[in-house]
């Protein structure tokens, strides 16, 4: 549903049953020999070199490389929160800007951006108030978020009273309260324990496949991108750059277990030969 017809009144429900992509339309984010510069007192950093990638709408995309490979540099250029200094890009069709006026993203950080002296409801709210929805809109609207996070019954708890990983889902629920095609998220699992972890990447792929949203996805973790992605970009530092991307090809119904199959460890290990054919050990 998109957000005019939600203010237009419509209460249609916000899922659509997932199609893996078929690669037949304009892709959502098509990066094209793309690359970025700092530049810093010690000298340039070469962030992003000749980055080509192109994501097709519904596909769910990981990012894997050391630190320092560019990773959320190039979230943070789809984002508009950094520009690049050469090649082009397009977000939905437009400049990473025109998509970021039009709130054609959500962005999930690493730690959970809520703002501590406002209840889970009103974090979600906030977005939402500051784009003048009615009080009754924001209210169904909140709703919907919050079960499509599993946090129903949660809404008036403050942050604080929430474990890690309700916290994470929370930001999710935000990130998606506009309902935006892409749901950009660097690290979001990153400082949860590993079981927590497992738990938050079934309901991620169930809340993917139930919303059918294209996912952009920072990881460093191997059998997280696996068990994720339809697609895993494998990048090297120095300068940042793609060095392989690999189709992810497990299916859509992936029980925690398959990360045991033959099928998912022949990927994982095809990850693994790419990061260490791009990693330097005098780091
Ligand atoms: N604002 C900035 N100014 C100068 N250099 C920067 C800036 N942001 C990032 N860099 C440099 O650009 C390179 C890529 O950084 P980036 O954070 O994208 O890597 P990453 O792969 O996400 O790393 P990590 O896994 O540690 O988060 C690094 O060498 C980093 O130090």
């Amino acid at each position: 549903m998109r957000l005019e017809e939600y203010m237009a009144g419509s209460a249609a429900p916000l899922e659509r049953t997932h199609a893996v992509p078929q690669g037949a339309s304009a892709p959502v984010i098509d990066v094209r020999g793309l690359s970025l510069t700092f530049q810093t007192a010690d000298g340039p950093v070469y962030a992003l070199s000749d980055v080509d990638l192109q994501i097709a709408d519904g596909e769910f995309v990981s990012f894997i490389g050391p630190s320092g490979c560019g990773k959320t540099t190039l979230l943070r250029v789809i984002a508009d929160l950094e520009r690049a200094t050469g090649g082009s890009i397009s977000v939905n069709g437009m400049t990473p800007e025109e998509a970021r006026l039009k709130r054609a993203y959500g962005f999930v950080f690493q730690a959970p951006a809520l703002y501590p002296w406002r209840t889970v409801g009103r974090n979600i709210d906030l977005p939402l108030e500051i784009f003048g929805l009615s009080k009754e809109e924001r209210r169904k609207r909140r709703a919907a978020m919050l079960e499509l996070v599993n946090l129903s019954g949660f809404e008036k708890k403050y942050p604080w009273q929430l474990s890690g990983g309700m916290q994470q889902r929370a930001s999710i629920a935000r990130a998606l309260s506009f309902d935006p095609k892409l749901l950009l998220m660097d690290e979001p699992f990153g400082a949860l324990d590993e079981i927590v972890r497992d738990h938050l990447n079934e309901q991620l792929l169930q809340l993917w496949a139930k919303t059918g949203k294209t996912v952009v996805f920072v990881t460093h973790s191997i059998p997280e991108a696996v068990f994720l992605s339809t697609k895993i970009v494998v990048m090297s530092p120095r300068p940042g750059r793609i060095i392989d991307v690999i189709d992810c090809d497990l299916g859509p119904e992936r029980p925690l277990d398959i990360r045991e199959t033959p099928e998912f460890l022949k990927i994982a290990l095809r990850v693994r030969e790419g990061l260490r054919a791009g990693h330097s050990y005098d780091d």
